[in-house]
């Protein structure tokens, strides 16, 4: 039961809740039901069938339309006296700017990336609006409060670096099906029906040189008139036959490896097949490209059957025939989406036919797509849990009770009893540059390095800006917004193909850079250091952003392909899992630089009344009668987090 005070400060409270997915559906029912009365939500996607088994203020009939809005009707008719305000548009638009932020006591996120909680940690700080962050992955959840000057920001820590993969195994040396998935989908896939410009390390094997690349280079173009049937299997021996015949003449290569098994379709017993079984125009509904599907023309129906390497060619060479027929306009423009059947299809396929060849197990439809899309399955549950912790938090915010905020954790496993772990907030981070003023370093070679590099790989990608405005000194170099005078966009246009050192104002070794978001009124400084050489390997954007925000990478390799699509349900701040052993204790992961160098772990009873700390992660240590199944790295639950690939994170759980 509420408190006199609690009520009063629920009904006065003005409320911005972003996110209307599997926490915003619960959030908002349960803001309503506490008696909030002025409450605005906002949420830039509409309503999917597959949303429909845990966003349970959306029915079927609601499909394509706005979240925001249907979660506002829904709760309207339980809840009619209270005044709900929906937005069907990204928080990132300019209109949600500072001003705007202002007017609300407490924001109350429900969001599924990293790039949109960056964006809303900002505009609170900017607005002096205190955040409650939440993020849920299957049974994990966490509920954190973030206070500007008093506890940490949502950026104090770093987030852990996206999981990713050397280039050369997923190119030539497969040994898990997770590569093969990543081969298929971020490579073949890409090549076949994305941007064509795009890099694609496709064809890089690790004899190279030699090989001829000439072949490779138009291999992947379809010829006019070529027959599509025709085009389809050309690719198949291209990619499955020819690709690692190449690779085998590398010796080297597989001195210690099993050497994998070209495969071409006339290998293939019955794949003729697909021209008495395929038909195009069996099931699809007009108009709908997405309804288009490769097992549906083939009569496969069961997503969770493996299929034998037949059925797999069949729908390779379906599927591909599929998206040229059926979905030619898309074709130069598609990047891989787990939510398109096709597209699912084909990379679960191909993902098959290469494991084949390098004698990994075979996976179903299913499967794959869970590992293809990242996704842990969400738990109803667990979104309901933290969104009774996200108000009750925000009751504390709306009274001030700063002595009594918590942030919270959902474990998986009870420990000591407890499934909830309520831990401390901590001061804010000293050198984050989000909420305090340390400079970063940017070592890079001014030389070389365009004005666009920085801002696209830097400012961009790192800083997550998205206005940014440039300055050196009070020369402005860069700026972005719809206002600018022609000759300004025309000198910044110019500026961006310029290389560092010869621009307007030169920037050189000793500079200091001042990069600004205008919208998130974020505004940090870069010193510059010149570097004349980087390694292409392992430093391949060409420049080194360091000061806090450097998250330790998890693998020594740096060529990496990450196998991160960006679309996922996932933790506002990380949660680790540590090693087990044989006590049932939780621990808290310290990730501050010193803490990560030393490895430091401390127990819970040893922090419950720290004030300060830099508290990442938190993990349960479960003994070994609740341990849960050691699982083959092929069966990690990944998890990640991002709108924005460059900058997503992913934790894996075991
Ligand atoms: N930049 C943004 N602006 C507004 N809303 C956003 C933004 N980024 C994410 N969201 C919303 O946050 C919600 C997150 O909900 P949830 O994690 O349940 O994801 P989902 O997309 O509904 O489900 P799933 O990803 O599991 O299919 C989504 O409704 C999504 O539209
Ligand atoms: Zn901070």
């Amino acid at each position: 039961m509420a408190t006199k005070q609690q009520l009063s400060a629920i009904k006065g409270a003005k409320v911005l809740m972003v996110g209307a997915g599997g926490i915003g559906c619960e959030l908002l029912k349960t803001l309503a039901l506490s008696g909030f009365q002025d409450i605005h939500i906002i949420d830039m996607d509409t309503i999917e069938v597959s949303n429909l088994n845990r966003q349970f203020l959306f029915r079927q009939s609601h499909v394509g339309q706005s979240k925001a809005k249907v979660a506002r009707d829904a709760v309207l008719k339980f809840s009619p006296q209270i005044s709900i305000t929906s937005y069907h548009a990204n928080v990132k638009d300019p209109d949600f700017n500072v001003d705007f932020f202002k007017q609300f006591n407490v924001v109350l996120n429900g969001l599924d990336n990293l790039d949109a909680r960056r964006h809303v940690n900002r505009l609170c700080l900017a607005a002096a609006v205190p955040l409650v962050e939440s993020g849920t992955t299957g049974f994990l959840g966490q509920v954190t409060v973030h206070m500007k000057g008093k506890t940490e920001c949502y950026e104090c820590q770093p987030k852990p670096a996206p999981k990713t993969y050397p280039v050369c195994t997923i190119t030539s040396t497969p040994s898990k099906f997770v590569h093969c998935i990543v081969w298929a989908k971020d490579l073949l896939f890409t090549k076949m029906f994305g941007d064509k410009n795009q890099e694609n390390d496709l064809n890089v094997r690790s004899s190279d040189a030699s090989s001829s690349s000439e072949h490779a280079e138009d291999v992947f173009e379809r010829k006019t008139d070529e027959d599509i049937e025709q085009y389809g299997k050309r690719i198949y021996d291209h990619v499955f036959g020819y690709n690692i015949e190449v690779a085998l003449t590398n010796e080297e290569t597989w001195k210690n490896r099993n050497r994998p098994r070209p495969i071409y379709i006339r290998d293939v017993p019955s794949t003729e097949l697909i021209q008495e079984n395929g038909n195009v125009d069996k099931i699809f509904v007009a108009d709908d490209p997405l309804s288009v599907s490769a097992m549906a023309s083939l009569g496969l129906k069961n997503p969770q059957d493996v299929w034998s390497l037949m059925e797999n060619s069949r729908i390779f060479l379906e599927a591909l025939k599929l998206f040229f027929v059926k979905r030619e306009k898309e074709i130069g423009r598609l990047t891989f989406d787990k939510d398109d059947q096709l597209a699912v299809e084909f990379v679960t396929a191909a993902a098959n036919i290469r494991a084949v060849s390098f004698g990994i197990p075979f996976h179903s439809l299913f499967e794959a797509k869970g590992i293809a899309g990242n996704i842990v399955h969400a738990v109803a549950t667990t979104n309901a849990i933290i969104s009774g912790l996200i108000v009750i938090e925000a009751i504390k915010v709306l009274q001030n009770d700063a002595s009594n905020y918590r942030m919270t954790y959902c474990l998986e496993h009870p420990s000591k009893k407890m499934l909830l772990m309520p831990v401390e907030p901590f001061e804010p981070n000293k050198s984050c540059y989000v909420c305090s003023e340390t400079p970063l370093l940017l070592e890079v070679n001014t030389y070389r390095s365009k004005l666009r590099d920085f801002v696209e790989k830097i400012v961009k990608a790192k800083l997550g800006m998205n206005f940014p405005l440039i300055m050196h000194g009070s020369a402005l170099l860069y700026e972005v917004g719809d206002d600018l005078e022609e000759d300004m966009a025309a000198n910044y246009a110019a500026n961006l193909d310029k290389v560092l050192s010869e621009l307007p104002s030169p920037v050189t070794g000793g500079t200091i850079l001042t990069v600004e978001d205008l919208q998130q009124e974020l505004s940090c400084n870069i010193n510059i250091k010149h570097r004349e050489e980087f390694d292409e390997e392992k430093e391949p954007d060409g420049m080194i952003l360091s000061g806090w925000m450097q998250a330790p990478p998890k693998e020594k390799e740096n060529n990496k392909i990450s196998s991160d699509n960006g679309a996922s349900t996932s933790n506002a701040s990380p949660a680790v899992p540590l090693e087990t052993e044989e006590d049932n204790e939780i621990e808290i992961v310290l990730t501050g630089a010193e803490n990560v160098a030393a490895g430091n772990k401390r127990k819970l009873s040893d922090i419950s009344n720290a004030a300060t700390s830099d508290l990442c992660s938190v993990a349960d240590k479960t003994n070994s009668k609740n341990k849960p199944e050691e699982l083959d790295d092929d069966d990690d639950l990944v998890m990640l987090d991002d709108g924005n690939s460059n900058t997503s994170k992913k934790k894996r759980l075991r």
